[in-house]
């Protein structure tokens, strides 16, 4: 795991490792967000690069969710340009982020909970499906071919999270860990190119974050998925991250690798405590 992670001297991450960090593909430029007179971002800019596992981190409220929602188009910021793979806009909305291949897992699981682990990952398909809703409802040739496509596809990702054993279980009777993987399974059906993960690893034990960090990094490592993600538990962070952003109460107060973030003072007196 470590391997993969050591930076060479002008690209992140990419030291010892077959991974190739690839140019910015998304440009976060003095992003402001409120709600009423709450100020959740404050001139935040930052970017992500192909291929790499870019961190949000930083205290309860400040502001780490809201970054995801306005890069998947859910949040519209008042103020600040969000420039996707070269291309300005004020703001995103979901449908458009969708098509441009960002998919996210959220903080609280928001699977079908009666739906099997198998047609929870199907409905990542949603977006990939030609057919109409009469040839599926007639299950008429084209939309047949084209419903067993995306059932293998759905496999294939069952197959890679190893979840095999569970895929006719309705989703609201697994563990949470594995409620978790089932949603990052979901995400994946989508083939997204970016993959916006808020907080993939909370309320798990050691043993599922071990499996949830082998999986992102896999994910990021055969699939060349760019991934950005929120977590708390900073062991998971400095290992698994290219680069992180630290937010606080809304504002950028540090940017780097996690060897830079980790020594930045602002960052160890707002967030961390004492130097890891
Ligand atoms: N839809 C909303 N309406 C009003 N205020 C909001 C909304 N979404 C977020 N906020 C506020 O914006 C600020 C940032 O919240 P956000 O959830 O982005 O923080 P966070 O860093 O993700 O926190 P946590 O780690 O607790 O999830 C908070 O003060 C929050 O109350």
């Amino acid at each position: 795991m470590n391997e993969l992670k050591e930076p060479t001297d002008n690209e992140p991450g990419t030291k010892g490792s077959t991974r190739k960090i690839g140019p910015v593909i998304l440009d976060l430029n003095n992003i402001s967000l409120s709600f009423g007179g709450v100020k959740a971002l404050t001139d935040i800019s930052f970017n992500v690069r192909q291929h790499e596992i870019r961190a949000i981190i930083g205290p309860n409220g400040a502001g780490k969710s809201s970054m995801l929602n306005v890069i998947n188009g859910v949040y519209r910021p008042q103020q600040g340009e969000i420039v996707l793979r070269g291309e300005h806009r004020k703001n995103m909305d979901c449908y458009s982020a969708a098509k441009a291949g960002i998919a996210r897992t959220f903080q609280n699981i928001a699977l079908f909970k009666g739906m099997t682990v198998l047609d929870n990952i199907m409905t990542g398909r949603n977006l990939k499906m030609k057919s109409n809703f009469l040839m599926q409802a007639l299950y008429w040739g084209p939309a047949r071919r084209e419903e067993m496509a995306h059932r293998e596809k759905a496999e294939e990702i069952i197959d890679f999270l190893e979840i095999q054993a569970i895929r006719k279980t309705p989703v609201g009777r697994l563990p949470y860990g594995l409620q978790k993987r089932v949603e990052l399974g979901r995400a994946l059906a989508a083939e997204p190119d970016i993959l916006l993960l808020d907080e993939p690893m909370a309320g798990m034990n050691v043993e599922e974050k071990q499996d949830m960090c082998r999986f992102i990094l896999d994910v990021n490592d055969q699939f060349g998925t760019t991934i950005v993600l929120i977590e708390h538990d900073m062991g998971v962070v400095m290992d698994i991250s290219d680069r992180v952003v630290v937010l606080d109460y809304g504002k950028k107060i540090g940017d780097g690798t996690p060897d830079e973030v980790r020594g930045n003072q602002d960052v160890i007196n707002a967030y961390l405590g004492v130097a890891h």
